[in-house]
């Protein structure tokens, strides 16, 4: 049985401190660049990546995109530091960064409620200080706060790994095709609350997604991934502020990428 959805939060949001769940009251938060080398990364002998690099500035939305199979959650895991195992380096312009983590499926625990799971990813400390009720009520989730994941819809789930993510007030977000498998309108409500969230808790993010028009609307910067081995094949900097890509916008881009002669784009029609 699932319950109500509660309302969306609104995208618009006031720059008062009091309304911004962070506790650190600093909007630059913790945000790192990202600088990625992956000379050759190789499971059990075969090399799936060479001479990938990548580099963000701090605050930067960097996309990568690319066809299945060519690496994309693999790089994305050796910058989350979970994977040692490769030829090359990892650096972040200083001390390692607060990681924030958003995957393909929620990942929530289903035997703790919805508080606790975001309350667990906090220090002990501040655990019970408010922060996971603020950020499930920046998610529009206050009225779930008790309830358990299986009586969440998908959307709710997501909003939830969401505010998970957020609550540690991450220098660095990493999200792995958060918004897969939803409906068209969620994913949506999904990609502007996610935009909503950056204004509110600025990070460096590393997005991975299949969808072009996904990192279209959401990207400071695209990078096209083509496989065999994996490498960054073309870069793509989005300037039109974010809040001002439309539809049409985003159709146009896409049409205009998809139209170039360099077959990497054809990989992502
Ligand atoms: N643990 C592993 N052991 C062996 N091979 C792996 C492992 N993880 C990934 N691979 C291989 O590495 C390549 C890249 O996989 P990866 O999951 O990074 O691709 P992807 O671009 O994220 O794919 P998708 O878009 O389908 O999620 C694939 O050929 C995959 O089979």
């Amino acid at each position: 049985m699932r319950t109500p959805s509660p309302s969306w939060p609104s995208s618009n949001f006031s720059s008062s401190a009091s309304c911004n769940p962070s506790s650190s009251g600093s909007p630059a938060g913790g945000r790192c660049a990202l600088r990625l080398e992956i000379r050759s990364k190789r499971f059990a002998g075969r090399e799936v990546i060479r001479g990938l690099s990548l580099t963000a500035a701090p605050g930067e939305f960097l996309a990568l995109v690319g066809p299945s199979g060519c690496g994309k959650t693999t790089a994305l895991t050796i910058a989350a530091g979970l994977d040692r195992d490769f030829d090359g380096t990892l650096d972040f312009g200083g001390p390692e960064p607060v990681l924030g983590c958003v995957f393909q499926t929620p990942r929530l625990l289903p035997w703790r409620t919805v508080r606790q799971n975001v309350a667990l990813v906090l220090p002990k400390a501040r655990r019970s200080d408010g922060t996971a009720e603020r950020w499930l009520a920046a998610m529009g989730l206050e009225t779930v706060a008790d309830e358990y994941p299986g009586r969440l819809s998908g959307g709710m789930a997501r909003r939830v790994a969401l505010a998970r993510a957020f609550a540690v007030e991450p220098g660095l977000l990493l999200m792995d095709e958060p918004f897969v498998s939803l409906d068209e309108p969620t994913a949506q409500r999904m990609r502007a609350l996610l935009a909503t969230m950056l204004e509110r808790s600025p990070a460096t993010v590393l997005f991975v997604t299949h969808n072009l028009r996904e990192a279209i609307q959401l990207a400071d910067r695209i990078l096209v991934m083509a496989p065999g081995p994996t490498r960054v094949a073309a870069e793509v900097p989005l300037e039109t502020p974010r809040a001002l890509r439309d539809d049409a916008l985003v159709e146009r881009v896409r049409a205009d990428l998809l139209a170039r002669p360099d077959p990497t784009f054809r990989l992502l029609a």
